[in-house]
């Protein structure tokens, strides 16, 4: 059966590509990810490239532990370090307590074989002494060292989030996949944790074996000798060898490990994410079999991982402890058949160098196994590093966009937009937008609208060209407003209050109830502030499932009212919204002061804007811009609220709309 395990684990990478196309993501995806992960790894890569796969305890390893270690201890002044020191000496403190039990149970045997009731009180007293010491420093030593995996695991996120939220790096390697990183979620929520908890443990685990080993050794010499502890210790130096040379390589293992626990991660997070799409599909089905095609691949792999586990410690285990006890025991009987030692006194000695050579194997053992924990934290190493490289090379690619602090207009000078594939979109884009120049956008699906603005965003970089634009998202123009404000089709619903949602991607702030209050009126939500005792401190687990397709719209509208940017980017924005209120709607988009670029199908609302941008979409990147007669709304925010009531009133129609 395992032989078709391993077979199995070992295939697993073609039947990952398998099933990742089974799964329904489109060859034209699959392929985009595969160039532009080439062409990443040809500006920023070389470092994730090289780190690729390797997951061994080498040169590499120790290059980025270094790294690693230098982020969780800064420096010697911190925290971390301070525990680390405080660990050392409870370490210490331990092997000198184990030490000291030992004797006393060495002095014990002599005063049962002596009859010696008073010594047997103080060895009482002692044994006492040291059982509370011992307690004492084992609970501190877990505690530190649970503390030293809390600290290290908080500074190694913090320093993995300034990247992951810089420069959009979180966008570039969950849409576009670039830096080849999978499950980024996984990696900084588990893989960061084991790293740390691992690292932390892998010091305790071997300081103290170490010590154990040097005092132990110290102290048996003194009626042993050495040259019984030196064959001894020649034989678990030879056999340490030669488990280690034969050891499977388990860092990659582990690697391997978590990469498949993510992915099944990441398919049940996907079903919860599109929960309502799929019950209306009636996918159940079909989830469940991607579902348990992803719990296989991490079933077989783990059994293929735990088998390769046993079979190694069945060769650890004979090896590292029980052939070194029969090798221990005449090494620890012999000195005493020529010693002069009195019978009591050989007694006391024996059992207290039983112990102590019990303790010093063990402690060999242990460091033995220290390769096996290095490992382990090879895979670890491997797994962090290269999401650490990857989102800083993310963050620091370079941008085709110059962004300047006024709101003079856009500029897209001799802009040529490429799809990730390579497909031609648009060629040699050229527009100057003043602010009040609302543009229209039109094109077939596919042909490029959204991406012009991906470009102008910096999300995906242009292929040649320059654009220069006001500061975008929150970030203020000179006045102290917003400058470019994007309005998706589906809202990005924040966890939180209604006036969070509002508010976004500001924090909800209750001073500010007023205008959120007016927004959600002129965007006709009101409704939503009445349905609950909380007003706008309402709040929801998920907004996404209690908001209908046009509601959600409705909040993205009340948000780009309340930020009042200079250019607004409305992409299908109101397209959920029933035709007679849409008018209005972005009438006040405009009685606000706003400009837009409306990427829409719905040709009425040409007559809010002032250009006309039209994309070929025919593969040659053409496109062409109409000045348009401004027929536009015109009205202030009195005359809108008017309507609004008219509205409410149901006494509005269409023509009242178009004057
Ligand atoms: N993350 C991505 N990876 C690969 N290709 C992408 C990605 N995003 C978009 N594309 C491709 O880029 C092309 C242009 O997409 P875009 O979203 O700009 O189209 P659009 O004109 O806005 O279409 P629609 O009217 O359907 O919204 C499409 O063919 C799409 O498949």
């Amino acid at each position: 059966m395992y032989f078709r395990l391993v077979r199995e684990a070992t295939r697993a990478p073609r039947r990952d590509g398998a099933v990742r196309g089974e799964r329904g993501e489109s060859e034209a995806t699959v392929g985009t990810s595969r160039s532009v992960r080439e062409t990443s790894s040809a500006k920023g890569g070389a470092v994730v490239r090289r780190g690729r796969g390797a997951a061994a305890v080498d040169a590499t390893f120790a290059r980025r532990l270094r790294f690693l270690l230098g982020i969780v201890v800064p420096s010697w002044r911190s925290e971390e370090a301070f525990l680390l020191v405080t660990q050392s000496f409870a370490l210490v403190s331990r092997s000198f307590i184990s030490l000291r039990i030992a004797e006393k149970g060495g002095d014990g045997m002599r005063c049962v074989m002596e009859r010696d009731w008073r010594g047997a009180q103080v060895v009482l007293a002692d044994f006492f002494v040291s059982g509370v010491a011992a307690a004492v420093v084992n609970s501190a030593l877990k505690y530190l060292t649970n503390s030293i995996t809390t600290c290290f695991r908080e500074r190694l996120t913090l320093y993995v989030h300034d990247a992951y939220l810089s420069h959009r790096a979180y966008y570039k390697a969950a849409v576009l996949r670039h830096g080849d990183l999978d499950n980024a979620d996984q990696r900084v929520a588990e893989d960061l944790h084991q790293f740390c908890s691992t690292m932390s443990d892998l010091y305790a685990r071997t300081f103290k074996p170490l010590l154990d080993v040097i005092l132990s050794t110290k102290r048996m010499s003194e009626t042993m000798g050495y040259s019984g502890l030196f064959i001894l210790y020649t034989y678990f130096g030879l056999s340490g060898a030669m488990v280690r040379a034969f050891s499977p390589p388990f860092g990659e293992y582990i690697a391997q490990t978590q990469k498949r626990e993510g992915e099944f991660r990441r398919d049940h997070a996907r079903l919860i994410q599109h929960a309502e799409e799929v019950a209306f599909l009636d996918g159940s089905a079909r989830e469940k079999q991607i579902l348990n095609n992803s719990l296989h691949e991490l079933t077989t792999w783990s059994h293929f991982y735990y088998y390769a586990q046993f079979k190694q410690g069945i060769v650890d285990q004979y090896a590292l402890k029980y052939f070194a006890s029969m090798i221990g025991w005449p090494v620890l009987a012999v000195p005493f058949f020529y010693s002069n030692l009195t019978p009591s006194e050989i007694a006391a000695r024996y059992k207290e160098n039983d112990t102590l050579i019990k303790s010093a194997s063990g402690s060999i053992g242990d460091l033995m196994l220290v390769y096996k924990k290095l490992q382990r934290l090879a895979g670890f190493t491997a797994r962090v590093t290269e999401l650490i490289e990857s989102v800083e090379s993310l963050s620091t690619e370079p941008s085709t966009v110059h962004v300047t602090g006024d709101d003079d207009g856009m500029h897209f000078d001799r802009v040529t937009v490429h799809a990730p594939d390579g497909r031609l979109l648009v060629k040699d884009l050229t527009l100057h937008i003043k602010p009040g120049e609302s543009v229209f956008i039109t094109g077939a699906n596919g042909a490029g609208k959204t991406s012009i603005f991906r470009v102008l965003a910096g999300l995906w970089q242009a292929s040649s060209g320059n654009i220069t634009r006001p500061v975008q998202g929150l970030a203020t123009t000179v006045d102290g407003e917003a400058a470019i404000f994007y309005v998706p089709q589906r809202p990005y619903l924040v966890s939180g209050t209604l006036r969070d949602q509002i508010m976004y991607p500001l924090p909800g702030n209750a001073a500010c109830d007023d205008d959120v209050f007016e927004c959600l009126q002129l965007a006709n939500l009101v409704k939503l502030v009445d349905a609950s005792p909380d007003g706008l401190s309402r709040s929801e687990h998920d907004w996404a499932n209690v908001l209908s397709g046009g509601e959600k719209q409705r909040i993205g509208l009340a948000r780009l009212y309340f930020h009042r940017p200079t250019f607004a980017i409305l992409d299908e924005a109101t397209s959920a919204i029933n035709p007679d209120e849409e008018g209005l709607l972005y009438a006040h988009i405009e009685t606000l002061g706003i400009t837009a670029f409306s990427i829409a199908h719905r040709l009425e609302l040409k007559r809010f804007h002032a250009l006309h941008l039209h994309l070929a979409a025919d593969g040659t990147g053409k496109w062409s811009l109409k000045d348009l007669r401004r027929i536009s709304f015109m009205g202030n925010l009195e005359s809108i609220k008017s309507l609004r009531r008219s509205i409410d009133a149901g006494a509005l129609n269409e023509s009242t709309m178009s004057n």
